[in-house]
């Protein structure tokens, strides 16, 4: 995209339909004239009441607890300079933005018309009742230090100069992160520091604290080089003076030196400037939104640098977007007084930790990158990183609680973490769950599709993650130089081509043959079709050289269903298998089913497959709660499939008089317990809402779960193929890296399961 162009949809961006970026949303229900009387008057009085006894109290019954301040004058915005409060308000309402994405935390941008600092401080100490913390912004220096000194002092809620703190915490985990890389020790490295205003300072102190020497950091201003022989200087500034005399430019400081850190303007550095860097430099140029070099020009011009800007469209963002959301959260959780020495310390070492593990696939996927890993482009976390919140946050409150700041103590933090998940829509509680148990046994998986990246990087996690021992079936050479080729390691695992000399090939094929001689397989054919990995896979599991099977990525359904009826069979007692998703919704999870494989059940079909899945619910440590669902309530309607429906409750209510299930319903009935009680107060399930939903028909079973996923956002698990005597499972047609995962994961708890019933 041009640059006209961008700065076209930038404006767009911000000025189509309710202009600006963020809004004020009610949280309590405004429906009815009974709502209304207790949102505000005569209602909203007992609140006021209590908070006049208790001052404490503003936390329990306002949002002060989740609101921060953030607040600039417009002196400094981004590297834009002195461009006005009005003029800095899309920055502000854009970190508002960042603050509640990112940690659920609610902001009123404040941009006031003071730079004096008394008038400053004045406004900002007169809005401690209104807010639970304060981020200063784009605040000029000097008298930024100033203004969040005394604010500090003088209020009892944490106060954070972003541009300073924020800045500093999350360069200094970057800095350290960029030596290791390349080879430096802190002790050691030449520094240039381009910028002597906020940023710049405060970034240079925690390099300090982070072992760098004094004597080789030179500092430069608008002016030029700061040395002893300057009188301009404020005492912070002649702090960082240098006593070297053989530096007069920028030009004679970048030569030899380790690394060149920019919080001044941008385009201030040159490719020659570069080239006179010592080896392996490292260069943040982090003035925005224009780098103090550009980073394409950067990496062209050096191959063993490690270039960072303060930009999202590069790699390595060294930006305090990555430090304010989560340090104020951890802060505003423990009702901290303050942030810290400790605090911020902490977060640096959670940030710089955070990017030595491996990478979740949803960051791969948000980047749309394969295989990121710690190195020369990923220095520091991606800002679109999840764990950033429980990491971060968590790092920060205990910080606040062992310093003696906090006024709440955390006791369960498990359940924090959950808390700080679920506030970014992250409750995956369920799947956790299950893969902390898939992890207690972990078993031999074995992949018919070996042959596909997402199979193999699949392979690789939950052989990291310690949920299976992969096996690949496939050629071998292909999925070695798909390995190489994207970086996968999966050490000494085990890949059998079925086409090649294949271990127990003839014994697996005697046995198809065995099975399947009466029903028109040679002994010919059966060695031919134990070529495909389905057939070898499931001869595979059945024979227990490996524990589970997955397939289906790429072929159909049937293919892989097919070779598993033949060689595996039903579990004892059923003839049926039948398909479930479990959807991870808002208010929890839900199973549905049948999903997958009986077109249009009959009514004992329909029985069978609620056994099926109930027992499978509880597989998960769920107690199931059925509804039998359809377009009519318990008899409203005739018609075939509520027949169905009724005919088949009936029947499990007598056979299975312990099993939660009722129905036919509609599935507003089965999802509101309060509609489903005012109603239907004879229903079986009456007091929650089911959580195992059965269709009359595939159609509907499988039109409500999509619809679900795309329109409700629910993450769909499955198709979990039940009914097998021995595990294995289908993916869907193009699932993704976690899609798969998750079913590896189930497979192996599926695994779990049937040899304890073996063993029981
Ligand atoms: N990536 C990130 O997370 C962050 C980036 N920044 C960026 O850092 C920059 C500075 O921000 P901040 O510290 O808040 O602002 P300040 O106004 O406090 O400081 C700016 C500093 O840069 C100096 N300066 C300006 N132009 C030049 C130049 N051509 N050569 C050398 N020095 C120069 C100024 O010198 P003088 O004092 O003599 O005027 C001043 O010391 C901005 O571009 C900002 O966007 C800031 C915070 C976070
Ligand atoms: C990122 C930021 O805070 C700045 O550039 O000012
Ligand atoms: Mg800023």
């Amino acid at each position: 995209m041009n640059k006209t162009n961008r700065k076209l949809d930038a404006l767009n961006y911000h000025a189509k339909g309710r202009p600006g970026k963020i809004q004020v949303v009610p949280t309590k229900p405004t429906n009815s004239q009974r709502d209304l009387t207790m949102a505000y008057s005569p209602g909203v009085a007992e609140p006021c009441l209590k908070i006049a006894e208790n001052k404490d109290d503003v936390y329990k019954y306002t949002t002060k607890g989740n609101l921060v301040a953030v607040i600039s004058n417009g002196t400094a915005v981004l590297g834009l300079g002195n461009i006005g409060p009005e003029a800095s308000k899309p920055v502000m309402e854009g970190k508002g933005l960042l603050f509640k994405i990112y940690a659920d935390i609610d902001v009123f941008d404040l941009e006031i018309d003071a730079t004096n600092v008394d008038e400053f401080v004045n406004i900002v100490k007169a809005l401690e009742p209104t807010f639970g913390g304060i981020n200063l912004e784009d605040i000029s220096a000097p008298t930024c230090f100033e203004i969040e000194k005394r604010l500090k002092a003088e209020m009892n809620i944490p106060v954070m100069h972003d541009d300073q703190h924020g800045t500093a915490i999350i360069s200094g985990a970057a800095l350290s992160n960029a030596c290791e890389i390349q080879g430096k020790k802190l002790s050691e490295i030449k520094l240039v520091v381009n910028g002597a205003g906020a940023a710049a300072i405060s970034c240079s102190k925690i390099y300090l604290s982070l072992g760098v020497k004094k004597e080789n950091l030179v500092m430069f201003d608008i002016n030029g080089v700061l040395n002893k022989e300057r009188t301009d200087l404020d005492e912070l500034r002649m702090f960082f003076a240098t006593d070297r005399t053989d530096v007069k430019n920028l030009s004679d400081a970048m030569k030899d030196a380790d690394v060149f850190i920019g919080l001044s303007a941008g385009n201030v550095v040159s490719p020659d400037m570069l080239r006179s860097m010592a080896p392996n430099p490292i260069v943040f140029a982090m003035a925005n939104p224009t780098p103090e070099i550009d980073y394409e020009t950067a990496v062209e011009t050096r191959d063993d640098i490690i270039m960072a800007t303060g930009r999202s469209d590069f790699p390595n963002q060294v930006n305090n977007v990555l430090g304010f959301p989560y340090i104020f959260r951890g802060a505003l959780d423990v009702r901290a007084t303050a942030i810290n020495e400790e605090m911020k310390l902490a977060a640096a070492n959670a940030i710089a930790e955070l990017a030595k593990k491996p990478v979740p696939e949803a960051v791969n996927l948000a980047y749309n990158l394969k295989n990121i890993k710690f190195g020369r482009d990923y220095i520091i976390p991606k800002p679109m990183d999840q764990r950033l919140i429980t990491e971060v946050s968590m790092a920060v409150a205990k910080a606040a609680i062992e310093s003696g700041v906090a006024r709440r103590v955390i006791e369960d933090w498990d359940a924090y973490a959950e808390e700080l998940r679920s506030r970014i829509g992250k409750d995956d509680r369920l799947l956790r769950n299950i893969s902390i148990k898939a992890k207690q046994s972990p078993k031999r998986v074995v992949f018919a599709e070996a042959d596909n990246y997402k199979i193999l990087k699949a392979a690789q996690i939950v052989k990291d993650e310690g949920i299976a021992t992969p096996i690949l079936l496939g050629n071998i050479q292909k999925i070695k130089s798909i390995m190489e080729e994207t970086e996968l390691d999966l050490g000494d695992v085990s890949i059998i081509d079925t086409k090649g000399d294949a271990p127990h090939f003839e014994e697996y094929a005697q046995y198809l043959y065995e099975k399947r001689q009466r029903r028109g397989i040679t002994l010919y054919e059966a060695r031919k079709l134990m070529t495909d990995r389905n057939y070898y896979g499931a001869c595979m599991v059945q024979f227990g050289e490996a524990d589970a099977l997955i397939s289906g990525l790429t072929k159909s359904y049937v293919s892989t269903v097919k070779p598993a009826l033949q060689i595996i069979g039903t579990e004892p007692g059923t003839s049926r298998v039948a398909g479930m998703y479990m959807m991870i919704t808002q208010k929890g999870p839900v199973f549905f089913g049948d999903t997958t494989v009986n077109v249009n059940p009959t009514v004992e079909e329909l029985v069978d497959i609620t056994v099926l899945i109930e027992k499978s619910v509880r597989q998960f440590n769920i107690q199931p709660r059925i509804a039998h669902l359809s377009y009519s309530n318990f008899g409203s309607n005739d018609g075939p499939i509520p027949e169905k429906s009724r005919e088949a409750v009936r029947i499990l209510h007598e056979r299975y008089p312990d099993m939660v299930v009722d129905g036919e319903m509609q599935a507003n009935f089965a999802i509101n317990s309060n509609l489903l009680a005012d109603n239907f107060p004879f229903a079986t399930i009456n007091g929650q809402p089911a959580n195992t939903l059965i269709f009359p028909n595939l159609e509907s079973g499988n039109i409500a779960y999509k619809l679900l996923q795309e329109l409700g956002g629910a993450e769909a698990v499955g198709p979990i193929l039940l009914g097998l005597n021995k595990p294995v499972h289908v993916l869907q047609l193009g699932s993704s890296v976690r899609e798969i995962v998750n079913m590896i994961t189930i497979a192996v708890i599926d695994a779990q399961q049937k040899e304890s019933s073996r063993n029981a």
